[in-house]
């Protein structure tokens, strides 16, 4: 053991200027010590314990850090067990908020400040490990004399910084001895797990803030990426970084040569500064890729594996508001809750550039989505469609792709653009993906990957910014299955998926019938529908969805003497009488909606959206009566 005397002798010289073989970090404490808090090493004073109430504002203050990191605290303490050690989580001006010891040496650890509510910043215990943390930011161990209060020279203590996800040191965990062997050395592996304790809780916490973020976590090794990955970013529908662990930081700074300790030079930054992908990527990134292809290259050439975690999006809100949904969306359905939380959806993801898959049958207005998707977008760009289904397999490359001039015999002299590049800077829909030939679907692939096109008869790949939203009204997931369509496309289409219900289920059935009347209104004449006509049309099954309904509209009102479109104006299979008595279509439905309602006519009025005595007049019409 160093005497005091020695010990003080020591840092004397040290502040001289002398070397004495102590630890650089430990040397420029000890300078700060002397220079910037003018303490002197002469003058030995008592670990300092914050009052209770000033303990209690500290402790609120850390909250919700202290949560986050209680688990990772305990389950460090468990790893420690049986060797005496205690632990402290500070906050960012040192004073311990959370505390675990052995409650054995309660007194002892309560007198070396060991304990709830000491504090141990820099400038109040002179050299200590929380307080050269807060002040380099890094992880560092201060093993006995490196102390610079001979109080504190028994001590060894260990202590790792935890970064909040907007890069600022937030809180310090600690690890320390009252008593240990003197080779420092021995503190190695408390270092070890310390850093591992902080980097988990940064962890955490990134991920209970980020939850309608993607995550994207790192991981040199493969084994290690899923179950306790390196480091973590946090990136916003735009492609930018939100939020880091320190770990994150560390690799975004080294990936561009800038410093880590300057937050701003990181966050906000769009992913792609950084690793040679784009925000579209991430969804290849997921956990249904195998770990080792999940690759990715930092600028600065170090290839990473990485698992990307999807935002949770909060579809089922039920306070979305109308008012919140741009407005080519909002013209999608009526206000019920569903067709609410679809259009919600369908507005956030509007505003990122992820692809988006549409799923629904023929007709449920697949397209019209995707039109109103790119129109609330912002994109500058064209809106280009092109239906796989619909075009001869060997003209589906040229129509995307392009061709030069003479690429093949009869292409134009003068060679033409295709609708990628159409729509670049815009977006492209690509309807019925599932029909598309396999061979174009790898070409396909490679201008989502790489983000440029190479036309038919082409040498030299053109750049694109294109925004892709496909639908199909096959299930994809099973033309996988059946070997039918890439999985590694559908991956790449399927960042997100919005279903579209066939209209029979629809719950605003008589607003989308209300927007297609519109449609059909001849010279501003509205047109209305009969109350018959529109039970007929609420039984039809509608197989051919909102495609149907609009053509059997258009034929109506063609038909219609005077804008009422009445049960005769309706197709036969509409109207056609199938009741068991000659009442009609309409006739069996209303009577089953009145057996339904127990016969109260207000109530089947009220679904209905008709008025009681015109339900009257249909009973009378339809010569129902309540013991049919
Ligand atoms: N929300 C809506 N409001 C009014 N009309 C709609 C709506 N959705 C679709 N339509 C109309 O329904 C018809 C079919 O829509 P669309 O072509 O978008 O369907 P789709 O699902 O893409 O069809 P397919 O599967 O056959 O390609 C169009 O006339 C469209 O204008």
């Amino acid at each position: 053991m160093v005497s005091h005397a020695d010990h003080i002798r020591e840092i004397e010289r040290v502040g001289l200027g002398h070397s004495t073989g102590r630890d650089d970090t430990v040397v420029k404490s000890w300078l700060r010590c002397l220079e910037q808090h003018r303490l002197d090493p002469t003058q030995a004073c008592e670990a300092f314990i914050v009052p209770d109430g000033k303990l209690r504002e500290h402790r609120q203050q850390s909250e919700e850090l202290v949560t986050i990191a209680r688990s990772g605290l305990e389950h460090l303490f468990k790893q420690v067990a049986g060797q005496n050690y205690v632990l402290l989580l500070s906050d960012r001006e040192g004073v311990t908020v959370e505390f675990l010891g052995d409650p054995l040496f309660d007194n002892n650890l309560r007198k070396a400040g060991l304990y709830l509510g000491s504090e141990w910043s820099e400038w109040r215990a002179g050299t200590c490990a929380v307080g050269a943390c807060l002040e380099t930011g890094e992880a560092l161990t201060i093993h006995q004399s490196d102390h610079f209060d001979t109080t504190h020279t028994p001590l060894s203590c260990t202590a790792a910084p935890i970064y909040d996800t907007a890069g600022e040191l937030a809180a310090v965990l600690d690890i320390s001895l009252l008593s240990s062997p003197i080779v420092k050395a021995s503190q190695n592996l408390a270092l070890h797990l310390v850093t591992a304790t902080a980097r988990r809780i940064e962890l955490a916490n990134l991920m209970a803030q980020t939850r309608h973020q993607w995550v994207l976590r790192f991981a040199r090794s493969p084994e290690f990426l899923d179950v306790d990955p390196e480091a973590a970013v946090s990136i916003d529908g735009l492609g930018r970084i939100v939020g880091m662990t320190n770990g994150g930081a560390k690799i975004l700074a080294r990936s561009v040569g800038v410093d880590w300790r300057d937050p701003t030079q990181l966050i906000g930054q769009p992913v792609s500064r950084f690793f040679d992908m784009e925000i579209e990527d991430l969804p290849d990134l997921t956990r249904r890729r195998p770990t080792q292809e999940r690759l990715v290259f930092a600028r600065d050439g170090n290839a990473l594996f990485a698992h990307a975690i999807e935002p949770q999006m909060r579809m089922r809100s039920p306070q979305v508001s109308r008012d919140q949904i741009p407005a080519p969306l909002r013209r999608l359905g009526g206000d019920a809750p569903e067709i609410l939380a679809l259009q919600a959806k369908a507005a956030k993801l509007a505003r990122t550039r992820l692809p988006i898959l549409i799923q629904g049958e023929t007709g449920t207005g697949k397209e019209h989505l995707a039109l109103a998707i790119h129109e609330g977008s912002g994109l500058k760009g064209r809106f280009v469609a092109i239906n796989c289904a619909a075009i001869p397999e060997q003209l589906i490359e040229s129509e995307l792709f392009g061709y030069l001039p003479g690429a093949f015999t009869g292409a134009s002299a003068k060679g033409r653009k295709g609708l990628i590049e159409q729509a670049d800077g815009g977006t492209l829909f690509l309807d019925e993906i599932g029909d598309m030939p396999l061979s174009l679907q790898s070409r396909l692939l490679r201008v989502l990957a790489e983000r440029e096109v190479l036309p038919v008869g082409g040498l030299e790949p053109r750049p694109v910014q294109i925004r892709i939203v496909s639908a199909s009204h096959r299930p994809l997931q099973s033309l996988v299955g059946q070997g039918l369509f890439r999985q590694d496309l559908f991956y790449r289409l399927n960042a997100a998926t919005l279903s579209l219900s066939p209209l029979r289920d629809r719950p605003d059935f008589e607003w989308v019938l209300g927007e297609i009347l519109k449609r059909h209104a001849v010279e501003n004449r509205p047109l209305s529908v009969s109350p018959p006509a529109l039970l007929a049309l609420k039984a039809h099954n509608w197989p051919g969805n909102i495609r149907e309904l609009d053509n059997v509209i258009a034929v109506a009102a063609a038909l219609s003497e005077d804008g009422i479109l009445e049960l005769a104006d309706l197709p036969d299979h509409l109207a056609a009488p199938i009741g068991i008595d000659g009442e009609g279509h309409a006739g069996s439905t209303l009577r089953s909606m009145l057996a339904s309602c127990n016969w109260n006519v207000s109530e089947v009025a009220r679904r209905l959206g008709i008025d009681r005595s015109t339900v009257h007049r249909q009973i009378k019409r339809y010569g129902l009566s309540q013991g049919h």
